[in-house]
């Protein structure tokens, strides 16, 4: 993974959300997730949440197996490390974890982390994650002044919470918006952190989010990816987002 352009990492929660409705293994998430890699996808991220209401072990492990024969491609497991996080870190050792702090039977996730009241808690299962080779990113509100605690807790980067900014874009606040992000990206730097972004992330929001937020190496996108999935095929919205993806960086450099 080089640092001078943004990863796109597939979420496939939703693929195996539909899979899970019927017992023929339709639609297939390795079968996803070849094709979003064989359409120029950078990696595959997954939350395995302890419901199993989408991914679910056995997903995460053929991924795992999948991953290996696409060395370049990243793969990114989410989710609680006090849950269920942990035992599928130290079972596959994937490229990257991110903790989020969800509750058990969560929606959705819909805030970042708590570090003045978690810190303590996370630091020794981030040393360990990174002990077996893992890089760790902790999923966080785009809030510049609690940014530098994940640095001091040991993570490598931070995934900012972007649902307040998709769900701004285009109204009143899409600047404000913008400005947030792009300061608590800012903050993370200035720490040595790596910035990863995602939640409600789609074309029409994208280009924006990357000529703003600086250095943003990788977003994951699930939700919207998949839902134009289904209209156009994996392989053309892969394109279509890493189109979105360079698009925002061109407008960067202007
Ligand atoms: C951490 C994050 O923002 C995503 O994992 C998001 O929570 C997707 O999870 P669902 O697909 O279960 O909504
Ligand atoms: N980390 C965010 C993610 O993986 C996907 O979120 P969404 O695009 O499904 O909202």
């Amino acid at each position: 993974m080089t640092s001078d352009r943004t990863a796109l990492s597939v979420n496939l929660n939703k693929v195996a959300l539909v899979r899970n409705t019927r017992h023929l293994g339709i639609p297939s998430v390795t079968r996803a997730a070849t094709l979003c890699l064989q359409a120029g996808a950078h990696g595959i991220t997954v939350h395995p949440r302890p419901d199993a209401r989408h991914i679910r072990p056995e997903d995460v492990r053929e991924l795992a197996a999948l991953l290996k024969a696409w060395p370049e491609a990243e793969f990114n497991i989410e989710g609680n490390p006090f849950h269920n996080l942990m035992e599928f870190v130290r079972e596959v050792r994937p490229h990257q974890c991110t903790f989020v702090p969800d509750a058990e039977g969560q929606f959705t996730s819909d805030h970042g982390w708590d570090l003045a009241k978690d810190g303590e808690r996370v630091r020794p299962l981030i040393a360990e994650a990174k002990s077996l080779g893992v890089r760790v990113s902790l999923f966080m509100d785009a809030d510049a002044r609690s940014i530098p605690l994940a640095r001091a807790v040991g993570a490598d980067r931070v995934e900012l919470y972007t649902e307040p900014y998709a769900a701004a874009w285009g109204g009143p606040q899409h600047g404000e918006q913008l400005r947030r992000f792009a300061d608590a990206a800012q903050a993370a730097h200035a720490v040595g952190l790596g910035v990863n972004a995602g939640h409600d992330l789609n074309r029409d929001n994208l280009p924006d989010f990357v000529q703003s937020v600086p250095a943003l190496l990788e977003v994951s996108i699930g939700h919207a990816l998949i839902a134009d999935a289904l209209e156009m095929g994996y392989a053309a919205t892969v394109r279509a987002y890493l189109a979105a993806l360079s698009r925002g960086s061109r407008m960067h450099e202007q």
